[in-house]
């Protein structure tokens, strides 16, 4: 691969009560027919303000209800309702995965999408791909898109309702794109866009890292108070835009394959978020790369100050055996796998020592610390 190559979405819209123009936005696209998808919690929380609004443009609508899980069963599913109904506008309103799985609907209609993302969870809302599991929640594969998104309509004040969680979650899957577009730049290897990163992904990507570690903690703060803040404007943009374009089109590596990885464990992991799963990813990649000691006790002290997990046992899998950690390792080696984009070459005995090592540095760092 020798071409640089850049992707991005038609229109991102950030800010208050956003979700109150959907109908504006979407009005006169393509033959009005929207399908609207969101969970059963995320109805109460945003959808019927996406219908009342559509109600008030004259946008007709069919009210879908997601099951929880982006696979593909799921996706024909709804994929159905669509077609019965002629939907040529497809709305995905909530988390990753319900957004995800709109993505995937909306291709496959060949529909114009939109996406209203109600936490800033995750990168998800801005690529041309989704991430794809089996109705068990493993990780199958990615599933690719020849357009991003055409609208998406970030409602800030929706997302500093949302448990602080969600927002911690979407800093710890923000901060690994630089770690991870860093490690592809320097390895010449092929971004989720299908090409070598560019500068502009470069420099997003750095930009991501820097507004994070600047405002984090302040809209973490902030929205424990359920707060719009212009630090939560800055991280909610870092979270969606910033990560969105910089993780696809400056590429993932260690840390999204160790997140991978984490999803073939039974038990209590199931129940951590993408975002924190990634965090743990995120210094295992750093321990892989032989990062000086000032870099990854910078991460950890972050990432505690945000309650994201940083051990093993912060991960629900303290007593996880050698032979799981293997198994995990081996998922994050697979030949497709995006671990091969670091510059060096890696092996599921290198990834299971590197885990092991990253849980190690963190206890030590809070035996330091005095933390618990
Ligand atoms: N396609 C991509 O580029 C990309 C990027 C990153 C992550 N992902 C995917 O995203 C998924 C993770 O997404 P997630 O972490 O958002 O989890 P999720 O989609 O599973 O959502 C978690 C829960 O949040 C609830 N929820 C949504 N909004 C809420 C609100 N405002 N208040 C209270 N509850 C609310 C939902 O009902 C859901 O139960 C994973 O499948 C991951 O692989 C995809
Ligand atoms: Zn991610």
């Amino acid at each position: 691969m020798t071409e640089r190559v850049f992707i991005s979405p038609g229109k991102y819209v950030q800010g208050r009560d956003v979700i109150q123009k959907t109908g504006e936005y979407v009005k006169g696209i393509k033959g009005d027919k929207s399908l609207v998808i969101a969970d059963d919690i995320v109805w109460d929380i945003a959808g019927n303000q996406v219908l009342e609004s559509l109600d008030q443009s004259s946008v007709s609508y069919i009210k879908a209800v997601f099951n929880g899980e982006a696979s593909t069963n799921e996706i024909n599913r709804l994929v159905e309702i669509g077609r019965e109904n002629n939907a040529t506008i497809v709305i995905g309103v909530g988390g990753g995965k319900t957004l995800d799985t709109a993505k995937a609907v909306s291709d496959t209609l060949g529909g114009y999408t939109v996406i209203i993302p109600t936490t800033a969870s995750t990168d998800a809302p801005t690529s041309a791909l989704s991430v794809i599991y089996s109705d068990e929640g493993i990780f199958e594969s990615y599933k690719f898109y020849n357009k991003n998104p055409d609208l998406i309509l970030v409602d800030t004040k929706i997302i500093a309702s949302a448990p602080p969680r969600f927002l911690s979650s979407g800093i710890a899957d923000a901060l690994a794109t630089w770690v991870e577009a860093r490690a592809v730049i320097e390895a010449r290897a092929t971004t989720m866009a299908g090409g070598l990163p560019t500068l502009a992904a470069e420099a997003i990507a750095r930009k991501c890292e820097e507004t994070l570690f600047d405002f984090g903690l302040l809209a973490y703060e902030s929205v424990q108070r359920k707060v719009v803040t212009s630090a939560v404007e800055a991280v909610v943009e870092a979270n969606t835009l910033l990560s969105g374009l910089g993780f696809e089109s400056g590429g993932l590596a260690g840390a999204h394959a160790i997140h991978n990885g984490f999803t073939v464990l039974e038990g209590d992991i199931h129940h951590m978020t993408h975002g924190e799963k990634v965090a743990f990813g995120t210094l295992t990649q750093l321990a892989l790369e032989k990062r000086p000691i000032q870099e990854i006790e910078r991460y950890i002290e972050f990432y505690i100050s945000l309650d994201l997990p940083v051990t093993l046992e912060d991960l629900k899998i303290a007593n996880v055996s050698d032979e799981d950690l293997y198994r995990v390792a081996q998922a994050a080696t697979k030949p497709d796998e995006t671990s091969h984009n670091l510059p060096f070459k890696v092996t599921a005995d290198d990834v299971k020592d590197a885990i092991i090592a990253a849980d190690q540095y963190s206890h030590a760092y809070k035996t330091k610390k005095g933390h618990k």
